[in-house]
């Protein structure tokens, strides 16, 4: 008799149309592989040497202003650019290419050198959501795509260790953006409903891949998940992009992501490692972008870590070759994530 927990099966994931594959014991074999380096050290609250800490002078040679929120400043290595000129049309459909302009900035949560997110307290948390919002909001204006992210953890490469996240506009939609914008729109036309607030409701009422629930949101383990811990947090209302977000669901997120980091944190007590972002309605800023009715804001969390704060998941060989693959079941990983204290471990001490 087949059982989700024992049994290896694949899952479907309507938001990029792809599947995965759930093995659920892998988690269970003998590690003799990588070890990440895990830096536990505390981090003082200004460090005379970073680029990002207040009133120091970055790398191209600009003082930052003694900033008391979040500080946000073009990237001196910025990946795109305003006014790169246009490639060359390409004839040949083996060698397609196509422009790619638009603008990255670094955004610093605070200037405390040592907070992350789980340790920031709620209106400074408040003050990095509106920093989100406003960003989306003003460069929605030019660009079609704005990705709002985070790197967090050397693990997933980071390079400054101040707490910060950055936002890439995007002149096109980039790959995993443009798969959701037409999954959701096949659901919209299917069902009449976003597909997210079609799966929040039914998440909230099965709860068994529920992480974290305040009063208009919900951060699960998705039923489709690929990294061992990855959550989706979703609105539990409808809303298209990050700048319509009212005061009041702003404040809520604030209280969210608060609590899912603390949990991320406590999971191996350790600062958990992750990629995090946003994906919402593309902007129309030449008229084709579609209606945005079947959107729905969300953000993804993917971490890398497994069984410990350091062995990590390797989405590599099968992964790479054939199709994502997990170790252990979503159910598992949003159990163990609710099981933890919602107070974070150094907090504790
Ligand atoms: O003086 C500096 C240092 C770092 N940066 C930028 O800060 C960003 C740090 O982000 P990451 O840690 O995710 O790499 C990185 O993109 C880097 O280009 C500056 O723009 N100026
Ligand atoms: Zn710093």
């Amino acid at each position: 008799m087949f059982n989700p927990t024992d049994h290896p099966h694949r899952r479907f994931n309507p938001l990029i149309g792809e599947w995965v594959l759930v093995s659920p014991h892998r988690a269970k074999r003998p590690w003799q592989g990588q070890q990440e380096a895990v830096d536990n050290t505390p981090k003082p609250a200004h460090d005379p040497h970073c680029y990002l800490c207040a009133g120091n002078t970055r790398v191209n040679g600009e003082v930052n202003p003694d900033y008391k929120g979040t500080f946000v400043f073009q990237n001196d290595f910025a990946a795109l650019m305003a006014d790169t000129p246009d490639a060359p049309a390409s004839t040949d459909p083996l060698f397609q290419n196509t422009s790619a302009r638009g603008v990255s900035r670094v955004i610093c949560f605070s200037p405390d050198h040592s907070k992350s997110l789980p340790e920031m307290d709620l209106p400074g948390l408040e003050q990095v959501v509106d920093t989100w919002c406003a960003q989306a909001g003003e460069l929605g204006k030019t660009y079609p795509w704005v990705q709002v992210f985070e790197n967090k953890g050397q693990a997933m490469g980071c390079s400054n260790p101040h707490p910060h996240g950055q936002v890439w506009a995007n002149s096109f939609i980039p790959n995993s953006p443009a798969k959701e914008d037409v999954q959701q729109r096949a659901y919209f036309k299917d069902n009449g409903r976003p597909m997210l607030l079609d799966y929040v409701e039914r998440e909230a009422a099965a709860g068994e891949r529920t992480v974290v629930s305040t009063e208009h949101w919900l951060a699960v383990v998705p039923y489709w998940a690929s990294w061992p811990f990855e959550t989706l947090l979703l609105p539990r209302f409808e809303v298209k992009r990050l700048e319509e977000l009212t005061k009041e669901q702003r404040a809520d997120l604030a209280v969210a992501l608060k609590q899912l980091t603390i949990k991320y944190d406590n999971l191996f007590q350790t600062s958990f490692p992750y990629s995090m972002g946003w994906h919402g309605a593309p902007y129309d800023v030449d008229g084709n972008a579609g209606d945005t009715q079947p959107w729905q804001l969300h953000a993804h969390f993917y971490p890398p870590l497994l069984r410990s704060a350091s062995v990590r998941k390797f989405m590599v060989g099968y992964e790479m070759l054939a199709e994502a693959q997990r170790d252990l079941t979503p159910e598992q990983a949003a159990a163990q994530l609710r099981a933890l204290p919602d107070v974070h471990y150094l907090q504790r001490q």
